[in-house]
């Protein structure tokens, strides 16, 4: 495989890199990737994350054991398999593992490396394009209130609802931005807000639970959150606390995007009740473990509820922004989504 860079996950010189992103904002160290075992354990402990991350991390994996021409055809189909049950939410990951295995199956292992590459590259492309479509929905002088993180530590490019944000900014747009610090993991706390900085976007962290006030006080004109799978029907799965997002924004008339590729529409599942909810270890609300060792606030014990994702109802969404255009509830409704990607060769 050719050397690939992005800002979360690097294959240099016929090694995989992986950022870890346990260790941001305060530290950048890389952890070499080199076996399933590995990418699986990073996938499952979020040092690899965001949906269309996981799906290119788990690939290109693959792309690098074909490579070193060390695995039979069934082993890396196994290899595949496995890696597909990493995570079970975000589509993103089947959608790329079956892609690998057809290649696998229609063409060989030696076009393993070379699928890797190209659903990388994809990636990068989808991100700009999604960029493109949802940037004029942002006017100036606007503040626009996002949730987890959508970014390049999310994607290979320049992310999907974080993406967009950066291209209204690029083009000269004043924007501000409400940061979600998304509990319990706070991917926006310590990952969107580190992205923020880096772009030197105005920005301001706020607890989940502060959204509604901001909303009620006529502070956010736009909430833009991705996604880990879209049904058919346009429900959708994201990062816990979404729903609320979105029940808030309805409330308060605020406009509701969505923001992905269509590798995280999943047009085989009919609507938000087919989605696979994560369910996460008891300890990540009970306390916190990360940079600066790990606490525990709860009395041991404490029964715990923790779904990683919520599904939000696609009656509440304005608008799904995707790479092959921006999408009202209307075209949803109407199939046009569907169509729009099939005409476009993109059947899942
Ligand atoms: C472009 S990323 C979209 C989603 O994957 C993101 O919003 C999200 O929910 C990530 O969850 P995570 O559990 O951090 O992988």
């Amino acid at each position: 495989m050719h050397n690939l860079q992005a800002t979360s996950i690097r294959y240099l010189d016929g090694q995989l890199w992986v950022l870890d992103q346990h260790q941001l904002p305060h530290q950048e160290s890389w952890l070499l990737c080199q076996s399933v075992d590995d990418m699986v354990n990073m996938i499952q402990h979020l040092q690899v994350r965001g949906a269309p991350l996981i799906g290119i991390a788990a690939s290109l994996l693959l792309g690098h054991l074909a490579a070193s021409q060390s695995y039979t055809l069934e082993q890396l189909r196994e290899a595949a398999e496995t890696l597909r049950a990493a995570r079970p939410t975000a589509v993103n990951l089947m959608n790329n593992m079956d892609s690998m295995l057809a290649v696998l199956h229609t063409q060989g292992i030696e076009y393993l490396p070379q699928e890797a590459e190209r659903l990388f590259n994809e990636d990068v492309a989808l991100c700009n394009a999604i960029a493109q479509h949802g940037a004029p929905l942002l006017g100036n002088n606007s503040n626009v209130l996002t949730h987890c993180n959508t970014g390049s530590l999310a994607t290979v490019g320049v992310g999907t609802a974080i993406g967009v944000i950066q291209a209204a900014h690029a083009q000269g747009k004043n924007i501000h931005v409400y940061v979600d610090e998304t509990r319990p993991l706070l991917q926006g706390g310590r990952l969107t807000t580190w992205e923020m900085k880096k772009h030197d976007i105005p920005h301001t962290l706020i607890c989940d639970n502060m959204a509604a006030l901001l909303m009620r006080e006529g502070k956010v004109d736009a909430v833009l959150v991705g996604a880990d799978r879209i049904a058919a029907n346009g429900d959708f799965a994201n990062k816990v606390g979404t729903y609320s997002l979105a029940v808030n924004a309805h409330y308060h008339h605020v406009p509701f995007y969505v923001v992905a590729p269509y590798t995280t529409v999943d047009t085989e599942c009919p609507d938000g009740n087919g989605i696979p909810i994560e369910e996460r270890a008891a300890a990540e609300v009970q306390g916190v473990s990360g940079h600066f060792g790990s606490v525990n606030w709860s009395p041991e014990e404490t029964p715990v509820f923790n779904p990683a994702f919520d599904v939000t109802p696609a009656n509440l969404v304005t608008g799904w922004i995707l790479d092959t255009g921006v999408y009202t509830q209307s075209d949803v409704a109407s199939g046009v989504l569907k169509a729009a990607l099939q005409s476009d060769g993109k059947t899942l």
